[in-house]
């Protein structure tokens, strides 16, 4: 865990807190110009008023002066704090995605890949938003009343008091429409999140909804989420808008100046304030409430930083995998895999996924996984990449138990072909190539041909620099899936986990597939995840596991004689086999026999 993970707006600062200072002074800098750029204007009409027709060059050149360099030191305010806001980006990404390369694959499968994305993408930019605009109304918003407020003491004590009573009174409205701003705050964006979540499942359902019904329950939750969203938006803004309004309007330049106005012209009147006081009273003081208005809109940045900062630190607070130190670590000897007593909960205080398994798969040799569905197949293969440590026992690759060994040397042991294949944003040949950089052209394409991958890359628009992935060319299924063998075939690792897919497109893909593989797994340790039992027949071992323990181990023959577990989901297996449509038509010919993966063509 990142223990220096910041959680206020202002601590999220830390990395660029030099630069965003420096923007700071520049706004209240600024500020000041503007003030004494008013001044001086006060000054310039006590003058022209004193002696008509004799202009006073040196502060009316002192106001031009002054209003210049109030103006580039807010635009320098503004670039410094965006700069600071880019680094800022660029530096939480950076923490974000070197916290996620330690972080283990089961714990950011639990997250969600879209989860993470949009941490990464859109949190990061909010926090822009708020380090680059907020920052220098913040330095003006202080600055700005604070230095007014001297001036105006300096001036007149009594018209500067009458201008701080204006606002306090405004401060006394906004805060009446601030009342259970947090609550207020909570229930809108939990509304908002109803109405994400509806629209997620509106779409994503429709494809589903829209072959049963016309979508309209669905559509009914949708509308449903909205109206809620409205209903709470339209109480809040009634709640706040009054006393909010009228905050506003308080703080609004206009009333401060009415009433410095009316009582510095009856201060005139009893002859106890001089007429270039009055106006410069006048001048300055309206700009005392103009400079804290961006504070309202400032409260609302900071609501929305917050949100953000807590979903990153709720990304950079999930537990790292524990590496092993550089020189304590061991290299893997041989191709083979061995678990001791493994034992696996997915909660602490939750079932056992896996309990007390042990077995040991030797070099070459084909261990397949099978047992009915939940039984904890998919988690047993899931722990030999570290997807999640063991609770209890070993997993041991090549003698070496996988904790103990560095993620580069396990990574370079052992290839993965799992369910969701996944193919990111790049050409064909750079998806094959991952893991292999270097690999040449040749290589690449005799790793597609085995995995009967290339004749319909060659048919693609761009052959293999189609690019594959988000918005890339639609790829089916299986074809996703040889694309992905063919990665493994040229990884050429030892051993390969393999869960198999369960849902082939049609015959003749699932026949490439099943060639494509026993080329993969040809001279490998191979972990077979099987949820089709037809494709273990010839298994050097079968491990027949229920409710995450083994049941049974064994070759098919011996476990078929042996009449237990397996045996029946065997037989259901074939009886499903011969399952047809029509009672007059005979059984259903099986699946191309991927049984006899070793006889498939290469
Ligand atoms: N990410 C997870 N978090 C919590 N529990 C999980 C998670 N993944 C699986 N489980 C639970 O662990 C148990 C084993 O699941 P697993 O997916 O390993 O079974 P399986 O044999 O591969 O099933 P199937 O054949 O249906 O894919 C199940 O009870 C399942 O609900």
């Amino acid at each position: 865990m990142d223990r220096q993970t910041p959680k206020s707006p202002w601590a999220v600062m830390r990395p660029v807190q030099g630069q965003i200072r420096f923007a700071m002074a520049l706004a209240a800098l600024g500020t000041v110009f503007g003030l004494v750029a008013l001044a001086m204007l006060a000054w310039v009409i006590h003058r022209l008023i004193e002696a008509p027709g004799d202009w006073p060059w040196t502060p009316m050149f002192g106001v031009l002066v002054c209003t210049v360099l109030a103006y580039l030191l807010r635009i320098n305010s503004f670039d410094q704090s965006h700069y600071a806001a880019f680094r800022l980006e660029q530096i939480l990404r950076t923490r974000l995605a070197e916290h996620l390369a330690r972080v283990s694959l089961g714990e950011i499968q639990r997250i969600g890949a879209g989860a993470l994305a949009k941490v990464i993408q859109d949190d990061v930019k909010e926090l822009h938003v708020f380090v680059a605009d907020s920052t220098p109304l913040h330095a003006r918003a202080y600055a700005g009343p604070a230095i007014t407020l001297i001036a105006l003491l300096w001036l007149d004590w009594r018209l500067a008091l009458a201008a701080v009573a204006v606002l306090a009174l405004g401060f006394v409205a906004m805060s009446l429409a601030m009342r259970d701003r947090a609550e207020l705050v909570r229930r809108y964006h939990a509304a908002r999140e109803r109405v994400s979540a509806a629209v997620v499942e509106f779409v994503q359902a429709m494809p589903v909804v829209r072959t049963f019904d016309t979508g309209t329950d669905t559509f009914g939750r949708f509308q449903h989420a909205l109206e809620s969203y409205l209903g709470f938006l339209t109480h809040w803004y009634r709640e706040a808008s009054l006393s909010g309004r009228l905050g506003m309007a308080v703080l609004n330049p206009m009333p401060t100046l009415a009433v410095l106005l009316w009582l510095g012209a009856w201060l005139g009147w009893r002859e106890s304030l001089d007429f270039s006081t009055w106006l410069a009273v006048l001048l300055i003081g309206t700009g005392m409430a103009e400079a804290m208005m961006p504070l309202m809109s400032l409260y609302h940045l900071i609501d929305k930083a917050k949100l953000s900062i807590a979903r990153i630190d709720e990304v950079m607070d999930t537990p790292e995998l524990p590496q092993v130190a550089p020189e304590k670590a061991h290299r893997p000897q041989d191709a083979s895999l061995v678990f001791e007593g493994v034992g696996f909960r997915y909660d602490a205080d939750g079932e056992e996924a896996v309990a007390d398994l042990s077995f040991t798969a030797a070099p070459g040799t084909v261990t397949a996984l099978v047992g009915p569905s939940g039984a904890g197949k998919t988690t047993v293969a899931r722990l030999i990449p570290r997807f999640w440590d063991v609770t209890t026992g070993r997993v041991l690759v090549g003698g070496v138990d996988v904790r103990e060994m560095r993620a580069d040397d396990l990574m370079g042991q052992v290839s993965f072909v799992f369910q969701d294949t996944f193919l990111f944003a790049g050409s064909i040949a750079e998806n094959i190539r991952l893991g292999v950089p270097d690999a040449s052209q040749e290589a690449v394409e005799a790793a597609a041909r085995a995995a009967q991958a290339h004749a319909f890359i060659e048919a693609l628009p761009q052959g293999y620099e189609t690019r594959a992935g988000e918005r890339g060319i639609f790829l089916s299924g299986g074809q996703r899936q040889r694309i992905t063998i063919a990665r493994a075939i040229l990884q050429e690792r030892p051993i390969l986990v393999l869960d198999e897919a369960t849902a082939f497109a049609d015959p003749e893909n699932e026949l490439a597939l099943v060639a494509a593989l026993s080329q993969l797994m040809r001279g490998k340790t191979v972990i077979l995840v099987a949820h089709r039992l037809s494709t273990i027949r010839d298994a050097d071992q079968i491990l027949v596991l229920d409710r995450g323990r083994l049941a049974e181990l064994g070759r098919h023959d011996d476990l078929i004689a042996h009449g237990g577990l397996y045996a029946r989901l065997w037989h259901g297996y074939e009886q499903a086999q011969a399952w047809t449509l029509h009672p007059d038509t005979p059984p259903s010919t099986p699946a191309p026999s991927p049984a006899r993966l070793a006889e498939m063509p290469s």
